[in-house]
């Protein structure tokens, strides 16, 4: 079972602490958010995963962690200075601003079928449309307005403007003196910190080819409509891959990352019936891509959404950051650079001969992997008594409490102390967070737990300290199971093995 709402999950995630609006007591800020006591687990165990499959489970990667500001020169050069924009349009009555495919998309059928008619371009084909519609921009406000689009937020047809694109890098000034050149920019993809790294990484440790880096980090977009919760959010965290490769092997490559991917997103509970693989058309394309895979996910009440893209950058961005670009045979189109120090070539592993290698980049988001993840954990069942529970059936590796320790009788200084002391032994085995607590109402205490995916709740009764009506129970708890909810007598000598062998 899986969420049914969005809602559903924007309830529970506040609820119990996984996610809060950022500046919330200032009246928040759109499209920043924050992750609580439980969000900061979960959002952690789903890194580390992600990070034990593709840099310790393998042995063709390198990790890094590179700075999120950046000098103005890597993002220029990388094209981001001039193509990392959408399109944007305005409505005059309303003042309100739109990202104009997302404005189009959420219209009626039969006014995209007017928008897409008087563009020349079929309904079917949206970025067709758009794409039409930033190339004759005022063709497109005549279209916006003679369709009747309307804006989401009056409900009424708005007095559109001429779309234009806005780029969505934030940018920054460094240093005391803010004059013109001393800005720099919030990295808008952890990409570009492998590729300004990769002599460093190469000459370190020595790597040949293929082989690849791995990142984890911030990255920062201005959308233009942050929405769905945070499925679009403008300071996002991404999971990224270079993978180096010679050209002509790397066809072979991107098949094997995506089949890679697709079992790493299984592993997280992500089944592969919820993903979709869309083979980016041709014209959809970046401009630096040569192919691109979009897994996209059935998320709750969006439908199929893009949760990670795995693209063959060919040689554009190494070609493109690299000094003396005309004597490295470089494929891609790149603009001039005569800023870069570095030439960044490897040999190729036949010829030996200098080479800019080429790139697959399987990038997915942390935040769209944790509403992924959130989903398809989420379940609501019917008990035998007719009352209902929520039970978040996240894989025990990603939940954000390993075990709850429970004592039974928060005023009894024996069995709080014994409590303790098992908490303690738990924490010890390093499965991740073991909360000792001491709420008072077990009850109430499983079903918090179910809610937020604990697997196991560990409670200390009469019998644990020998002072119950069976004595052979002294030095015993009793194991709740949060998918099962049957309880189980373990000895306290065997539960580190017990829940070990079931927790990892
Ligand atoms: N604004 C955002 N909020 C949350 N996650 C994001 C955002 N933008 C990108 N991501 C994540 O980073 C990954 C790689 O970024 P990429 O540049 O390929 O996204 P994109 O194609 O711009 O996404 P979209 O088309 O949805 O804007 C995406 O698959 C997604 O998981």
């Amino acid at each position: 079972m899986a969420a049914t709402s969005m809602e559903e999950l924007v309830s529970l995630c506040k609820r119990r602490g996984f996610i809060f609006q950022g500046s919330e007591i200032y009246g928040g800020l759109q499209g920043f958010w924050d992750y609580g006591p439980l969000g900061v687990e979960l959002k952690n165990n789903i890194k580390a995963a992600w990070w034990r499959t593709n840099v310790y489970e393998r042995d063709d990667m390198e990790g890094l962690d590179a700075s999120i500001i950046m000098h103005r020169l890597v993002l220029r050069h990388s094209g981001h200075e001039a193509t990392f924009s959408d399109p944007m349009v305005d409505n005059r009555k309303t003042k309100k601003r739109y990202r104009l495919d997302h404005l189009v998309k959420d219209q009626k059928a039969d006014v995209i079928a007017k928008v897409a008619e008087a563009m020349g371009e079929s309904q079917e084909n949206l970025p067709a449309v758009v794409s039409a519609m930033m190339k004759d921009t005022a063709r497109a406000e005549t279209a916006l307005k003679e369709a009747g689009v309307r804006d989401p937020f009056s409900g009424e047809v708005g007095d559109w403007t001429e779309p234009r694109p806005f780029n969505m890098m934030f940018k920054t000034t460094i240093g005391p003196v803010a004059d013109e050149d001393s800005y720099g920019y919030l990295r808008p993809e952890t990409a570009q910190g492998i590729f300004t790294n990769f002599k460093n990484v190469v000459d370190s440790t020595s790597r040949r080819l293929p082989f690849g880096i791995a990142q984890i980090g911030k990255a920062f977009r201005n959308e233009i409509t942050p929405r769905n919760f945070i499925f679009r959010v403008r300071e996002l965290e991404q999971m990224e891959i270079e993978f180096f490769c010679a050209p002509g092997t790397d066809e072979e490559w991107h098949e094997q990352w995506l089949r890679a991917r697709l079992a790493w997103w299984e592993a997280q509970g992500v089944p592969r019936e919820k993903i979709q693989i869309l083979d980016v058309p041709k014209e959809d394309l970046a401009h630096y891509s040569k192919r691109t895979y979009d897994l996209m996910y059935d998320y709750p009440t969006l439908g199929f959404e893009e949760i990670e893209g795995i693209a063959n950058r060919t040689d554009f961005d190494l070609g493109s950051h690299t000094k003396a670009q005309g004597d490295l045979g470089i494929q891609a189109r790149v603009e001039p650079n005569d800023d870069s120090v570095a030439k960044l070539v490897i040999p190729h592993p036949e010829t030996n001969k200098p080479i800019v290698p080429f790139v697959i980049e399987p990038s997915a988001g942390v935040d769209r992997a944790m509403l992924a993840v959130l989903s398809e954990a989420y379940t609501k069942e019917v008990l035998e008594n007719g009352s209902e529970r929520i039970v978040l059936k996240l894989r025990p590796h990603l939940a954000p409490l390993k075990a709850a320790v429970i004592p039974l009788a928060r005023n009894r200084p024996e069995i709080v102390e014994k409590a303790k002391s098992v908490k303690a032994q738990l924490q010890a085995l390093g499965l991740g967070r073991i909360l000792f607590e001491d709420s008072g109402n077990v009850g109430k205490a499983y079903r918090r737990h179910d809610e937020v995916g604990t697997p196991f709740c560990v409670t200390i009764d009469f019998d644990t300290i020998g002072q119950g009506e069976d004595t052979s129970l002294h030095d015993t708890v009793t194991v709740r199971d949060r998918d099962t909810m049957r309880q189980e007598r373990v000895s306290i000598a065997e539960l580190s093995t017990y829940l070990r062998s079931r927790l990892s």
